[in-house]
């Protein structure tokens, strides 16, 4: 016996026994169409229920989909409004079924990829339309918009007495990607509570609600579809749910609802009301939400098909016959067959203005607005070829005679010249001639869903894995009284996507603080990053770059743990401190005397010098007499040019002020004398002295940190061979500096100083107390001192983050403050 076309389809799923559950065979299916289950009352008996189709534990997602939901999906590119809802006991698995999970797509996902996928076959005139909302306690909420307090919406009725909520938000789609966002979003915000019987139980009844307008074979049809996928709340047995107070309360209007549901099948399934819906007021639908939605659904204009999901089990028994008797109640329920199509104004030839009017006129314009481009391209009128399917065979075009004499389609007003006409469903299926590029597209669709089922299967078994294995560490960890879990097995949990983000974001900041000057930080970045994303191969060049950089810039910690070293052993003491400029550099090597702990010798060692250079073979060499070093360089003919840069980067650092008085002609002879007990500092490079104005117009020297264009650095390094001393003998008698008694006595000494720093004599510009707490002050504390103003603490400041601390009298004068200004500030001491 072949079912009537326009009865409600109904389907029958088994769902699997969960973790918990007793396994038992009180129901199975018998053949595709029949369930077979044990009879509560008798459990020698058994009864037999025959559907549409039935599933038993087994079958997949796919099992449900494609052999019977797609029809229906299909049937809505026509211009065909199709239901499909999931019915049973809480638990019993309608989300799955509906829904589904990433690794199991539902319904919902695989009809809205299938629409998607069709798109361009089925000739839909983007963008779809999306409402989601959900019916909780008798109150319909929209599930697009963040929840409120304020009241439901309320369910109108259009003048095709079909019923609609009013004020609700829709989504403009274009692609599949845009609709899991939206989707993914809503559904969070939809009411699930945790009950005995199911964990996260649905306590709502959710429509998804899909409008698709799409062009007919007639270049002036345009078909109006709609697909409603419902998943409705579960009805509960109250004595199994240990409901709390507040989820009794949802659990009786869930029930009462479902009750009401019934109610309508069952008067829909009495012939008094001869399935007409528009003679509706012996029909229950008022009495609930759920069935005024489900008015067009069940006895309306809809094909519909509900799904019956069964939780297995002795314990669901009753539940499930009472599921199944009224299932196939709902199974006696015939709908009518309508199709919506539009016939646009026939004397308008200009089917790319039609279809653009005919957007306007359906709301898509005030979408257009907020559409972005992409999206204007797809609604962009050259979609409505006139070339296109629009020369298909087809029907002869409604003339616009409407049998039924109703003209309205979702509420939206009709042009007085256009018209709407409601086919019979056999005029539907003589439609359907697009089987053969259907199943091109089946094919796709198939294949999609395939491949995204494929890639999240991936990821979760990457996942997993990855679980797996800090799990196992953590195991073996605890083992061994190490439970520390160490970066490398986080950064493992990361999906891959995510590190390359976050090594991206690393790069760019590191980049960014590469280019301020900030290399120590910028390093950090660049390892962090690396950390992310170890298989990028410049990264780590670069940051084996950037470490030499900065090492090359860190000399003097280097030189000063090296001192402390050989100061301990009194060995020779490796330390590089002198490289050129601009051609590459000589790499020397003082030897510490034993005796005396100073250094003897300079001796090359080798040299930093520019790829490009061949090794220069200048000498240096130096004699210590009366605590200085006498530099002699030599240099052969051809690497002349490279030692005098390296001379020239000495005499052009902050060094060449305390050796200014050095005749040039040293210079030219190459020879240098300086003094090597203050410490000193050396210029890596020349330093580029920058005039600055400030704010007044007045020039100010500053050394500037930037790179010129000229490749010159300005980074210098600090050379301390000796710690600041502590006593400073006076060419007259010893001066403690802790010690002030004598004031006036003590100011004296201080000019003393200051002069003898000016004439670079160490012994007496020395003043430790003064330079460290100089050093250690802050800008305010410096412009308490005596003569220093702002401007000159910041000069002090800047000096200090240029060169490293201030290490005695010449570093202020260095530092561009004048001899007066260093007097005052070491009189205020
Ligand atoms: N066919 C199936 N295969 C595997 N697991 C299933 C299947 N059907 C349901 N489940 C599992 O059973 C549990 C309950 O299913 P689900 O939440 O879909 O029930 P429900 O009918 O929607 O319940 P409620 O009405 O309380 O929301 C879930 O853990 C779900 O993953």
């Amino acid at each position: 016996m072949t079912s009537h076309p326009n009865k409600v389809q109904v389907l029958c799923r088994i769902r699997p026994f969960l973790k918990d559950e007793t396994v038992d065979n009180t129901i199975s299916t018998e053949g595709d169409k029949t369930i077979k289950v044990q009879n509560h009352r008798d459990p020698t008996k058994e009864l037999h229920y025959t559907f549409d189709a039935c599933f038993d534990s087994k079958a997949s997602q796919k099992n449900v989909y494609f052999p019977y939901v797609k029809n229906l999906v299909d049937s809505v590119f026509e211009g065909q409004s199709s239901t499909i809802f999931c019915y049973g006991v809480t638990g019993a698995g309608k989300t799955f079924t509906i829904q589904g999970d990433d690794l199991h797509l539902g319904i919902i996902p695989r009809a809205m990829m299938q629409i998607f996928a069709n798109g361009n076959a089925r000739n839909i005139i983007y963008p779809i339309k999306m409402s989601y909302y959900e019916v909780f306690k008798e109150n319909v909420y929209d599930l697009l918009r963040e929840r409120d307090s304020g009241p439901g919406l309320p369910i109108r009725e259009d003048s095709n007495r079909r019923t609609f909520v009013a004020g609700l938000k829709e989504e403009l789609l274009t692609s599949f990607e845009e609709f899991k966002k939206v989707f993914n979003t809503a559904a969070k915000r939809r009411r699930t509570a945790s009950t005995r019987l199911n964990a996260n139980s649905s306590r709502s009844h959710a429509v998804l609600m899909i409008k698709i307008c799409s062009k007919g074979n007639s270049d002036n049809i345009i078909y109006e579809g709609q697909l409603n996928l419902i998943d409705l709340a579960g009805s509960e047995d109250n004595r199994k749910t240990d409901n709390n107070r507040e989820r009794m309360k949802e659990s009786t209007a869930i029930n009462q609802s479902l009750f009401v549901l019934g109610k309508v099948i069952e008067a829909l399934n009495s012939g008094a009301v001869s399935f007409s819906y528009f003679v509706k007021s012996r029909i229950p639908y008022r009495d609930s939400k759920m069935t005024r939605i489900l008015q067009d659904s069940l006895g309306g204009g809809s094909k519909s098909m509900m799904i019956v999901n069964i939780a297995p089990g002795e314990s669901f028994l009753q539940d499930t016959q009472k599921t199944l008797n009224y299932a196939t109640k709902a199974r006696e329920v015939v709908n009518k067959d309508r199709v919506f199509e539009r016939v646009m104004h026939s004397a308008d030839s200009n089917s790319r203005k039609r279809s653009a009017d005919f957007a306007s006129n359906n709301g898509y314009n005030s979408g257009i607005n907020e559409l972005s481009n992409s999206k204007r391209k797809k609604l962009n009128i050259d979609n409505f070829n006139d070339n296109d399917s629009f020369s298909r065979p087809r029907n002869p075009i409604n003339n616009g005679s409407n049998s039924n004499g109703r003209s309205r389609v979702y509420g939206e007003k009709i042009n007085s010249t256009d018209n709407l006409n409601i086919k019979k469903g056999n005029q539907f299926s003589k439609i359907s001639n697009l089987k053969n590029h259907t199943s091109s597209v089946e094919e796709i669709v198939v294949q999609k869903i395939q491949t995204f089922e494929k890639r999240t299967e991936n990821m979760s078994n990457e996942i997993t894995k990855r679980l797996d294995r800090l799990e196992k560490k953590l195991n073996d960890d605890s083992h061994s009284n190490n439970s520390m879990i160490v970066d490398s097995d986080i950064l493992d949990l990361i999906s891959p996507t995510t590190k390359l983000k976050t090594s991206k974001a690393l790069l760019v900041k590191g980049k960014e603080l590469e280019k301020s000057g900030n290399l120590h930080e910028a390093l950090k970045r660049f390892e962090q990053a690396l950390h992310y994303a170890p298989e990028l191969v410049s990264l780590s060049k670069h940051i084996d770059k950037l470490r030499n950089k900065i090492k090359v810039y860190n000399e003097q910690p280097v030189i000063n743990n090296d001192l402390k070293k050989s100061e301990k052993n009194q060995e020779s003491l490796p330390i590089h401190f002198l490289q050129d400029s601009l051609k590459g550099g000589d790499l020397f090597s003082p030897t510490i005397k034993k005796n005396t702990k100073k250094p003897s010798e300079i001796t090359r060692v080798g040299q930093l010098h520019n790829q490009n250079e061949p090794e220069g073979q200048s000498n240096i060499s130096s004699i210590t007499s009366n605590n200085k070093w006498k530099v002699l360089a030599s240099a052969s003919k051809k690497n002349k040019s490279i030692f005098k840069n390296t001379i020239f980067s000495l005499s052009n650092s902050p060094f060449k002020s305390k050796s200014s008085s050095f005749p040039s002609e040293d210079l030219t002879n190459n020879s240098l004398l300086f003094n090597y007990e203050d410490g000193g500092l050396f210029s890596k490079n020349l330093i580029k002295r920058k005039t600055n104005k400030n704010e007044n117009g007045i020039e100010e020297n500053g050394i500037s940190r930037k790179i010129s264009e000229s490749k010159i650095l300005t980074q210098s390094y600090k050379f301390n061979l000796k710690k600041p001393q502590r006593h400073i003998v006076s060419s007259d008698s010893e001066y403690d500096s802790s010690s002030n008694n004598n004031h006036a006595n003590l100011k004296k000494t201080k000019t003393l100083m200051v002069n003898n720093a000016a004439n670079h004599d160490s012994k007496l510009a020395n003043d430790p107390t003064l330079i460290n707490s100089i050093n250690k002050a802050d800008l305010r504390e410096l412009v308490r001192l005596k003569g220093v103003g702002k401007k000159r603490a910041m000069v002090i400041r800047e000096f200090i983050l240029n060169n490293g601390y201030i290490e005695n009298v010449y570093d202020l004068i260095n530092a561009g403050l004048s001899k007066t200004v260093v007097t005052n500030i070491l009189s205020t001491e």
